[in-house]
């Protein structure tokens, strides 16, 4: 019988907890405690939910976090005001901006003000330009959390071909361009692709980055396909249709405790770099 892993979300994202530990007792020892800032806008349960758990990540860490919460009747303008005083607050060392914003906002034009050294969900189109250079900015932290996972249990993407379905800008777009550079081949689907199927069945690895609960079947795939699987549908239930992909391949990420607690490691992980760069300035 094929060999199984399942690939355990929270293992990674303890590892990543561990090591930022003793960072922050350093820097908090220097007079700098880093500190986060969510924003969160409207009334979205899920959103209010990841918030929440981003903030109490922080919390158990002993890193700060500002948790800034506007109305569902925000305008763009008072967004962009909210994000621009967090730029100017030397106390403040990341910005998150929870998406999805209400439909009034111009979310792109609100993520587009945060600035590039706060940025660490890597939403900002200067982040993600640097990142698809291979540029040592912060990624956005899902794309960056399937990295860490691959990385964790030594799944090789040299030469292999790595199938993304999903094109959205802070999860398809961002981790094709990390698999790229880390020399995988990579189609990334979308909507408009046809016979997906047949795509996802020569993938040696599939991102599944969709946002449509238990999309991808078992049957598309090819036999030892390595599964990683960001989706976070209401319910908790992920891209691909969990037995029937479980069947067939050799490593899957399951949903809950799959890349989800990595993501938001990686959040507290970038947050750490950037109070580091910052104390570095004045040493
Ligand atoms: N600005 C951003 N907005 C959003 C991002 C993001 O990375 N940046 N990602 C998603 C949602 N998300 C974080 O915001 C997120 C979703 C789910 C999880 C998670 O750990 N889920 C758990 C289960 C949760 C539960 O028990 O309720 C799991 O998978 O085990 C983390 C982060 C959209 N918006």
């Amino acid at each position: 019988m094929l060999e199984k892993i399942i690939l355990d979300g929270n293992l990674v994202a303890n590892d990543i907890k561990e090591g930022l530990k003793e960072r922050v007792v350093q820097l908090k020892s220097q007079g700098i405690t880093p500190c986060l800032a969510t924003v969160l806008v409207g009334n979205d349960p899920s959103s209010a939910t990841y918030v929440k758990m981003k903030g109490n990540a922080c919390a158990r860490l002993g890193i700060d976090s500002r948790r800034i919460h506007l109305p569902e009747t925000t305008t763009t303008e008072e967004l962009i005001k909210t994000i621009n005083d967090l730029n100017d607050d030397e106390t403040v060392h990341g910005i998150l901006l929870q998406h999805p914003v209400p439909s009034q906002i111009d979310e792109r034009a609100a993520f587009e003000e945060i600035s590039l050294d706060k940025d660490v969900d890597g939403v900002t189109s200067w982040g993600y330009g640097q990142t698809a250079l291979g540029f040592g900015v912060y990624p956005s932290c899902t794309p960056a959390a399937i990295l860490k996972i691959m990385e964790y249990y030594n799944i090789e993407t040299k030469g292999k071909h790595a199938v993304v379905v999903g094109r959205s800008p802070i999860l398809g777009k961002p981790v094709s361009a990390l698999l790229l550079n880390k020399n995988a081949t990579v189609t990334t689907c979308h909507s408009y692709t046809e016979n997906l199927p047949k795509l996802v069945e020569q993938a040696d690895i599939v991102i599944a980055a969709v946002g449509k609960p238990s999309f991808i079947k078992g049957d598309w795939l090819k036999t030892g396909a390595i599964v990683l699987d960001a989706g976070y549908n209401p319910g908790n239930i992920g891209d691909v249709e969990y037995e029937s992909c479980f069947e067939k391949a050799s490593a899957i990420t399951p949903v809950p405790g799959g890349v989800g607690p990595v993501t938001i490691s990686m959040l507290l992980k970038h947050t750490v770099d950037s109070a580091e760069k910052k104390l570095a300035q004045f040493v």
